[in-house]
């Protein structure tokens, strides 16, 4: 069994993940598997090398993640660019992985969490995708407040994403977690009982 967990930046995906990892469920996270493909040596970064210049690679040979944020954030172009040298790999990795753990755990739930599911139209891959939503404006003060973004760069990162209200009407199953933790455990906790209903 599988579900697909999206929602938009800072709405709570990890928060949610870690209470389905708790109850015994599989993570595979896509935010990993983007990191992964752009480590030094990956034909990946390589390819993002070339296309965004060597000016944002580090002098270790890493990643400039900050310098290449602050193109694609700010230039659709630029970004559409990025999605389509890194999406095709990610999406590859995330099909073998979900492959491997169903042939090798069956019967687990397995939850992939992919912040632009729904903006990369891969909701067939999964039985259900579950969305973690809070308003916009409870979105934009987290990120601010977890990552240190200014109004104006939190709001070039929201808009960046189909808006969490697109997100909240297409869900199969919505958790709300604009409220205390405990209520968003309650949730789970409720989802977790009855999925195999
Ligand atoms: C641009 C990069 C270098 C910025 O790195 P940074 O460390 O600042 O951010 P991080 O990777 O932790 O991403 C934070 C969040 O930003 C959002 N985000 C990331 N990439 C994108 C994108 N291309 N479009 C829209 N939102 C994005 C996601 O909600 C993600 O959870 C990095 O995000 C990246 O390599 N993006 C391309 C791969 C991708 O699309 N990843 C997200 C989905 S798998
Ligand atoms: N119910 C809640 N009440 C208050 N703060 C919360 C709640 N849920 C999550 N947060 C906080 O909001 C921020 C965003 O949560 P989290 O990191 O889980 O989001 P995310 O969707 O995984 O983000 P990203 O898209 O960047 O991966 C974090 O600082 C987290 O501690």
């Amino acid at each position: 069994m599988n579900i697909g967990l999206t929602g938009g930046i800072a709405t709570g995906k990890s928060t949610v993940s870690q209470m389905l990892v708790e109850r015994g469920a599989i993570l595979i996270d896509a935010d990993v598997i983007a990191r992964e493909v752009m480590e030094p040596g990956h034909p990946v970064l390589l390819e993002v090398r070339k296309r965004f210049g060597a000016g944002i690679i580090q002098e270790d040979g890493t990643l400039n993640r900050k310098k290449l944020g602050e193109i694609v954030f700010s230039n659709p172009k630029e970004r559409k660019v990025l999605n389509e040298i890194t999406h095709p790999a990610i999406r590859s990795e995330i099909k073998m992985r979900m492959a491997n753990y169903e042939a090798a755990q069956p019967g687990c739930l397995i939850v992939v969490d992919i912040p632009l599911l729904y903006e990369s139209g891969l909701e067939s891959m999964f039985e259900q995708v579950m969305v973690v939503y809070v308003p916009r404006e409870m979105q934009l003060k987290r990120l601010m407040q977890r990552d240190g973004l200014t109004l104006e760069q939190a709001e070039a990162r929201v808009g960046a994403q189909l808006d969490i209200e697109r997100k909240k009407e297409r869900a199969d199953i919505l958790v709300d977690n604009s409220l205390g933790l405990d209520k968003t455990e309650l949730q789970i906790e409720d989802f977790w009982r009855n999925k195999g209903l």
